[in-house]
Parts: C-alpha cells; sequence; structure tokens
C-alpha cells in the first residue's frame, strides 16, 4: 500500500507492470523501464516492493540538485549487500550516514588533499603509472587486444601510492586476486543482487545469489590491510606519515579513537570504499573513452591533431587543458554518454521529507537519475549522438555546462572528483598521444553495457599502433 502524499506510481495491484520491469531491468533494460514510468506517472515517482521498502526516483535536472542539496536525503540505505560487506555495521563512506561518516568523509578528503590529490606531484605519479602501461601496451601492437579491465591496475596503482605509499606490478599475484574481487564486488552489490530482497537466498545459493563473492571480497580486503597495518605499525614515524594509513593509524591513537570509528576494521572498509570507488569507476571511464575513439575516428583524429599542435611531442601536463579544448570536451561527452553510475549511489531518507508536493517517508531509498539527466532530450536534443562540440562555445572554448554531472551534486557528490578528473584527462591525452587505436575487422562495436553496478562496456578489443 502506497502511503498518503506518496510520489505516484504503480501499486501492488498493478503486479503485471512491476514484473515487467524487473524482468527487464535485469535484461539491462533500466532506460527503457525508467522512460516508461516517467511518461507514466511524472519526473518523481515511487512504489513500494513488496518487501515493503519504498522507492522513489527523481530525474529532473533541478529536482536532483535540490533534493541532494537537503539533508534529508543524504543517507544510504540498510541494503543486506552493502551491510554484509561492512560487518552487518554502517561503516567507511559510501554506505555510511550520520555523524561517522561526515566525520570519515572530512578526514578522508583533507588527508588525501595533504597527499597530493589535485597536485603537482600527483601528475608526475599518474605519468609514471602511464609509461608502465606504456611499455606493456607496446608489447600488443598492431594485434587485436581486450580492452575491458585493461587500465585497472594503472588506475589502482595510483590510488594505492596515497593509501599506502606502494605500488604493485603486474606480476604480483595480490594485485590480480585485489582487481578480480573488486568486479565480483560490482557484478553482485547493485540492485540486480537477489539477496537484497531475499537474503535466506544465500544460505541456499551462495555463489549464484552474489554472497559468496561479496565475502571473499571483504575478506580478501580485511586480510590485505591487516598486513598493511602491521607493516605501517612497524615503521610508522608520527611526525612524518608517508601516507593516509599512517595519518590513520596516528588518529587511532586518540582517546576516543573507537567511537569515532577509528578503528582497524572500519580502515578496511574505506579502504575498499576508496578502491573500489576509485579504481572500477575510472578506469571503466578509459574503457568508454577507447570504445568511443574506435567508433568515431574522426573524432579521435581531431584530438590527436590538437594535442600534436599544442604539444609538439612533449608529455601532457594538467596545466595544459586551456590549450586542448577539444580533447576536453571530449572527455567531457565522454562521461555524458558513458555515466557509469547512472542511478548515482543509493541515496536513503533520514526523515519524512516533503519535496515537490510529495511526501517521502523515512528510510525510503532514493535514486537520482543522474542517466535521466544525461540523456534528457529536452535538454540535449540529440543525447545519443556522441558529439564534443556540445561542449564547445562558438569561438572553440569549452563550454561548461551544469547539467554534467557525472559525479553527483550536493553532500554526498563523488569525494574522488578532482583526483578522477586529472587521472581522466592526463591518462587519456597521454594514450591519444602514444597510440592511435581502431577496430577490430568484422568485430561489432556498440554502446550496449554489461551486468555490474558500474555501467560497463560489452567486452571488446581494439588495436593500437604506435604514433610516430
Ligand atoms: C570517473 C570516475 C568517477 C566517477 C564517474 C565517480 C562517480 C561517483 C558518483 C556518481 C558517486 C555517488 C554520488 C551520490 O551518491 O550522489 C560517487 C561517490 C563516491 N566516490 Fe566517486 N567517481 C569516480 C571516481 C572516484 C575516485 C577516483 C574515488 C576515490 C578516491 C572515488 C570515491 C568515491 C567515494 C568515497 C564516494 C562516496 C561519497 C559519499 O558517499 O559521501 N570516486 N562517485
Amino acid at each position: 500500500q502506497q502511503p498518503v502524499g506518496f510520489p505516484p506510481g504503480p501499486t501492488t495491484l498493478q503486479i503485471g507492470e512491476i514484473l515487467w520491469a524487473i524482468i527487464e531491468a535485469r535484461k539491462g533494460n533500466l532506460t527503457g523501464v525508467i522512460a516508461y514510468f516517467q511518461k507514466k506517472y511524472g519526473d518523481v515517482f515511487g512504489f513500494v516492493l513488496p518487501t515493503g521498502q519504498k522507492l522513489v526516483h527523481i530525474l529532473k535536472y533541478d529536482d536532483i540538485k535540490e533534493a541532494c542539496s537537503m539533508p534529508e536525503f543524504s543517507g544510504r540505505p540498510n541494503v543486506f549487500a552493502f551491510l554484509v560487506r561492512s560487518y552487518q555495521q554502517k561503516l567507511g563512506i559510501v554506505f555510511n550516514d550520520g555523524a561517522t561518516w561526515s566525520e570519515h568523509r572530512r578526514f578522508a578528503l583533507r588527508h588525501l588533499r595533504d597527499l597530493g590529490l589535485g597536485k603537482n606531484s600527483m601528475e608526475s605519479t599518474v605519468l609514471d603509472e602511464f609509461e608502465e602501461l606504456a611499455k606493456e601496451m607496446q608489447q600488443d601492437c598492431g594485434k587485436p587486444v581486450k580492452i575491458n579491465f585493461r587500465f585497472n591496475l594503472t588506475v589502482l596503482n595510483i590510488l594505492w601510492r596515497m593509501v599506502a605509499d606502494q605500488r604493485l606490478d603486474n606480476n604480483n599475484p595480490n594485485a590480480q586476486k585485489y582487481i578480480a574481487t573488486v568486479n565480483d564486488f560490482f557484478r553482485t552489490v547493485g540492485p540486480k543482487n537477489p539477496t537484497n530482497v531475499a537474503p535466506w537466498l544465500r544460505h541456499v545459493m551462495p555463489e549464484w545469489s552474489g554472497y559468496a563473492p561479496l565475502i571473499r571480497h571483504r575478506d580478501m580486503v580485511e586480510g590485505m590491510f591487516r598486513e598493511l597495518v602491521r607493516e605501517h605499525q612497524s615503521t610508522l614515524d608520527r611526525s612524518s606519515p608517508r601516507d593516509f594509513i599512517d595519518r590513520f593509524l596516528i588518529e587511532m591513537e586518540s582517546p576516543d579513537a573507537e567511537a569515532r570509528e577509528f578503528t582497524e576494521r572500519n580502515l578496511a572498509v574505506i579502504g575498499m570504499d576508496l578502491f573500489a570507488g576509485g579504481m572500477e569507476t575510472t578506469s571503466t571511464s578509459l574503457m568508454w573513452a577507447v570504445l568511443l575513439m574506435v567508433m568515431y575516428p574522426d573524432v579521435q583524429t581531431r584530438v590527436q591533431q590538437e594535442l600534436d599542435a599544442a604539444l609538439g611531442g612533449r608529455l601532457p601536463s594538467y596545466s595544459d587543458r586551456p590549450r586542448l579544448p577539444y580533447t576536453e570536451a571530449t572527455l567531457m561527452e565522454i562521461s555524458r554518454r558513458a555515466t557509469l553510475l547512472p542511478q548515482a549511489a543509493p541515496h536513503s531518507t533520514l526523515s519524512d521529507v516533503a519535496f515537490r508536493g510529495f511526501t517521502v517517508p523515512r528510510d525510503s531509498i532514493v535514486l537520482m537519475h543522474l542517466g535521466s539527466v544525461h540523456m534528457d532530450p529536452e535538454y540535449w536534443g540529440d543525447p545519443e549522438a556522441f558529439r564534443p562540440e556540445r561542449f564547445l562555445t562558438a569561438d572553440g572554448a569549452v563550454r561548461h555546462d551544469e547539467r554534467l554531472i557525472p559525479f553527483g551534486v550536493g553532500k554526498r557528490f563523488c569525494l574522488g572528483e578532482t583526483l578522477a578528473r586529472m587521472e581522466m584527462f592526463m591518462l587519456f591525452a597521454c594514450l591519444l598521444q602514444r597510440f592511435r587505436f581502431s577496430a577490430v575487422p568484422g568485430e561489432k562495436l556498440s554502446m550496449e553495457t554489461g551486468f555490474s553496478a558500474v555501467r560497463q562496456p560489452q567486452e571488446f578489443s581494439a588495436v593500437y599502433e604506435l604514433r610516430s
């Protein structure tokens, strides 16, 4: 039964419509389902699941911007799969809320900034990691190469250096194991995880239900952090912390540390948040970037011409952006067209809240549809088209658009936005400066996505050649 004042949407009596929506969403046609409900019920709609869980969808830019700025909408739901990952407690940053979320978000932001986030030192780390990647890529020039997951280690290492002052090389079994479990995590944590509505399924079908991969991921990361913490504790110099772990360990020594969740267990969950939030998203963006450059070779040529003319062969720097407007506009169009997290991360209401003439009850799950904003035909005109020019002014400068919100907006916007923007710009510019990407003859390329909480392209290959 829909509560009084709840946003309109299908009721349990319309079971056929709900079943159709579930089947289509599981098949990957979430966009079609959302468009159908939006047309029928409006830009804010909701329904109550058979479990009693209330679900509200917000689709338009102005509404999302306003809701995300309101503290009432800044919670995270108690979803089974999220809680499994943090030992049935609300820990970490991504799936936490309230006072500990706010303290740990501020702590992470402050210390990651001190450790180089968005600074020049970060730029040289990105360039070092690019050279490692390029060395590997050069061995496969001219052959069809699977692009999916190609960039995970590069991106993981950029973060790993800030968090643990280490890098992992390709032959390190931990690196491969870690990347595989993060991927499993994204495939299993999302709305398609059946244990979110029927937790008992974990006892009958632990693998299929996604429960076992989640536990594997959690235990692997906790084990890894336990080791890192021991190593760090034995060499900790309180007057000169090397990385995020050192800074967290120092905070763990304060008298009220337990109460504020400065604990080893929370450090492991925050580590999971940073690596899962930071690795999969940025490396998947690079996958989309390569796919789109292969699908649109003319755009690739224009970016390469701009890079050649502006840099004359030297490596790019983040401060080159004003001289590379077409490259920037292409990245903006990639992030619009790819929209990695089309419903952001699920929000929840911390109290009953009045919104746009409706009442959204406390503990409702609220999905902010960034994907609908990016694909709104009323605003973009031709949202399906891949057209970097939409982010350029008539005289060729970058046109920033407040409706481009791949990192979310408001109180819970992405904590890694500065890092991700820099990584994306630097790695994209380096890759296109060094290599020319083309399609494998006969291979059909499409924008269709795979089965994961992060929008990933289907598996595809490309051929790349070194540019002279
Ligand atoms: C292209 C890359 C990235 C994209 C598109 C992206 C996008 C997002 C989005 C849409 C959200 C959810 C916003 C919301 O719930 O309203 C988010 C949250 C978050 N992201 Fe990112 N992100 C990226 C890279 C990163 C990186 C590199 C890091 C790590 C340093 C990171 C860490 C986080 C964290 C910790 C949160 C949770 C913030 C909170 O709940 O308070 N992300 N990101």
